[in-house]
């Protein structure tokens, strides 16, 4: 057994006395204490895992420490009567204990996020491994252990000299190691080496390296370059694709450290790394970090927090760093000084970013007549320029961030609208298999013959998503091969590696897509890359709003001209009713700079995060009343302890207001902004406040469910 330091307080072993302490998952809500004890024979090391009897079943649980039978400080929780307790039923021995590090940031997480341990722990395991008794665990490492013996071989890897700006950021990460580090690179300047260079000094060094990608469709392509770096090393990946038998086998591997690299997803965070030494977050400021259900935990935050604990460096990389971390990464002067910058402003090669091109839709309309647009939303330029391409045998990428045919149908004669039944929402029409689908709750129908209302058969699509697109340009470039790429098209596993591939082996002329293909490729042959329809976000509520509209904008910009030899000629369209916009204005000086410092000038007049701290409280329940009577009497509460001085005045509640999409399956949601100047007081706050909420969601105004967003990303 691993001696960690916490085993140091085991009591000495007197058969059938010890008392475990043990995490299972219980939700908060249900008023036991988040941990357990039960007798066992023999002390436990924090960390084992262990089965034991939950009412009728057995369950996996995670020993928490010894429960000592006289406690010594106050702070131990004195265990129930040790005879009324229940015996430890299997110790999973066979595997090491999860190490302190882990524990510490189990710890970290849970208290952050007002989650329960038990809860958070065990849905951080894999959940095949919860379902396994010791016999069958020990049949799993058998096999694995057969694994490890044969180490892989491949050719010795090629790797490029580098670029001068790679070699400075490099030496910056060694000198400065461990830090937290913020890699801002422009597109195509070659973070990725900049990461395989690190990782191949942390790996000789005989430690652990973690990098994580904000979607799972970046998976392959990272494990590809990953692997081809390091032939010889043990690569493991984890992310929700996976079976639940292979994601138990990454995750074992990595736990007993015979996989060096983890590659994954943002549940990756929670991996087991017994020799962590390196952590990069590739794409950071990317909104997939954040869960948005369960315990709403931002990966990237916690692998600083992880980083720091373990004694690793964290490589945050972005062309488009978050607002928090780019004030984080300032001088401590300007309200930063919490971690490093290192820059590469250049992109490999030399190669020019692409030129920003808009395109006033006013202009077009004054030139071409309103028709111009009504058929499809290719203004006549933009068509130009897509033909230009084909001519030129370049590619091009369409982006348009709404997948379907079209958000709704309407009829033309009573004005029906595709409404969702459940939600405050329209379903979406797919004209492949003739549905509406809402994409909140999910339900859908066949598009029915006629109007539902009226009778009229002319029902019609309105406004345009992914799917009419693709359809509009083979009509309008009838000799171009146009592929799809969004949440549809990409359902089947495999799918898409192979239309990825397709774009990469130059199969595809001119790619449609969402969000989803703007970010992470590199695509070697695109030369014009267009956003049809970006206005939508620029008169957003959501004051986080312009902030993702311009990343987005420059990373879709980023994937064009990526070849230095093509980077001349490479350009980004942008259709707007709105050229005038500053934000345009710094997207085509690529200043994210100019355009940070801006955002966050607003932001501080504002008061808003970065400079100060925010949380939600959401209430789901049948009427809209109920839970917002639920909402206000959590803040009712809030009032009571602040005016008992028991938490900061300073905290401030906004009244409760219904979510942005209101009503989701038969639910009605609402919610409760919590804002505090800093971050501990609104820790501080929470920690008082959060667990008193289940005494005031009783019948009769009981709510479905309550609960917290720390941090949110949207409001
Ligand atoms: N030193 C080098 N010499 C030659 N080619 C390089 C070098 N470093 C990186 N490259 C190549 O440059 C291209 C761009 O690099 P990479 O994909 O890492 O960019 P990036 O900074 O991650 O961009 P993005 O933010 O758009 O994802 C890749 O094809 C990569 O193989
Ligand atoms: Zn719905």
């Amino acid at each position: 057994m691993e001696c960690t330091p916490e085993t140091e307080r085991v009591p000495p072993p007197e058969a059938g006395r010890c008392i475990v302490r043990v995490l299972v998952e219980l939700p908060r809500h249900v008023g036991l204490h988040e941990a357990l004890d039960y007798r066992c024979d023999r002390p436990l090391a924090p960390g084992t895992l262990v089965r034991v009897p939950l009412g009728r079943r057995v369950v996996t649980g995670l020993v928490e420490g010894m429960a000592e039978p006289t406690p010594a400080c106050g702070q131990v929780v004195p265990p129930a009567e040790p005879e009324r307790l229940r015996d430890v039923a299997e110790v999973f021995d066979a595997l090491p204990p999860m190490t302190a590090g882990w524990m510490r940031l189990l710890d970290f997480a849970a208290a952050y996020y007002q989650r329960s341990r038990g809860e958070l722990a065990l849905s951080c395991l894999p959940t095949a491994l919860r379902a396994l008794d010791g016999v069958q665990l020990q049949r799993r490492l058998k096999k694995l252990a057969r694994r490890a013996d044969v180490a892989p071989e491949g050719a010795t890897p090629q790797r490029p000299v580098l670029a001068p700006g790679q070699q400075q950021a490099l030496q910056k990460l060694v000198e400065q190691a461990p830090s937290t580090f913020l890699l801002h690179g422009v597109t195509g300047s070659g973070k990725t080496e900049v990461y395989l260079r690190e990782a191949q000094r942390v790996l000789e060094a005989g430690r652990q390296v973690l990098v994580l990608v904000p979607e799972i469709n970046l998976t392959p392509q990272l494990e590809a370059r990953f692997a081809a770096r390091f032939p010889g090393r043990r690569l493991a990946v984890l992310h929700s694709g996976l079976t639940p038998p292979q994601r138990l086998q990454h995750w074992l591997a990595a736990h007993l450290g015979q996989a060096d690299l983890v590659l994954g997803t943002r549940m990756a965070i929670f991996a087991s790394l017994p020799r962590l030494g390196l952590i990069v977050v590739d794409e950071e400021h990317d909104p997939s970090y954040k869960q948005q259900e369960g315990a709403r935990y931002s990966a990237r935050d916690l692998a600083v927090y992880r980083g720091r604990q373990a004694g690793a460096s964290v490589i945050l990389g972005s062309a488009t760093p978050s607002l928090e971390s780019w004030l984080n990464a300032a001088p401590a002067a300007e309200g930063g000084g919490r971690y490093r910058r290192i820059d590469l402003p250049e992109r490999i090669g030399g190669g020019a970013l692409p030129a920003v091109r808009l395109v006033d839709l006013e202009r077009v309309v004054a030139q071409h007549g309103r028709q111009a647009l009504r058929l499809h939303p290719i203004s006549p330029p933009l068509l130009a320029a897509l033909r230009e391409r084909l001519e030129r045998g370049e590619q091009s990428m369409l982006l348009l961030n709404r997948r379907g045919y079209a958000p709704v149908l309407h009829c033309t004669s009573c004005g029906w609208k595709s409404a969702c039944p459940h939600c405050s929402a329209w379903r979406v029409f797919h004209k492949v298999d003739r549905t509406l689908r809402c994409h909140h709750c999910g339900s859908g129908q066949r598009v029915p013959l006629a109007c539902p209302e009226c009778g009229d058969p002319d029902i019609q699509p309105m406004g345009r998503g992914t799917e009419r697109l693709e359809e509009q340009l083979a009509t309008l470039l009838p000799q171009a091969r146009v592929v799809r790429i969004d949440g549809d098209t990409t359902r089947q596993s495999g799918s898409l590696e192979s239309q990825l591939a397709q774009v990469h082996d130059g199969e595809v002329d001119v790619l449609v897509g969402t969000q989803m293909v703007a970010k992470g490729h590199d695509f070697r042959r695109m030369t014009l890359v267009a956003a049809v329809d970006a206005d939508g976000a620029l008169f957003s509520s959501d004051f986080r709003a312009p902030e993702r509209l311009f990343a987005l904008l420059m990373q879709a910009g980023g994937r064009a001209g990526r070849d230095a030899a093509l980077a001349a000629r490479s350009e980004m369209w942008v259709q707007t009713w709105h050229p005038a916009h500053p934000l345009f204005a710094a997207l085509k000086g690529h200043d994210y700079i100019a355009f940070a410092r801006s955002q966050l000038d607003e932001r501080r007049i504002a008061a808003m995060p970065p400079f100060s701290a925010q949380a939600l409280l959401r209430a789901d329940a049948s009427t809209q009343e109920l839970a917002q009577a639920f909402l206000q009497r959590a803040e009712a509460l809030a009032g009571e302890l602040q005016a008992a001085g028991q938490v900061s005045a300073e905290v401030f509640l906004y009244p409760p207001v219904p979510t942005s999409v209101q009503r989701v399956a038969d639910v009605e949601r609402a919610q409760l902004l919590v804002e505090a100047p800093r971050r501990a007081q609104l820790q501080a706050f929470l920690a008082a406040w959060v667990p008193l909420l289940d005494d005031i969601n009783r019948p009769p105004t009981r709510v479905i469910r309550w609960a917290v967003d720390v941090d949110p990303l949207s409001i």
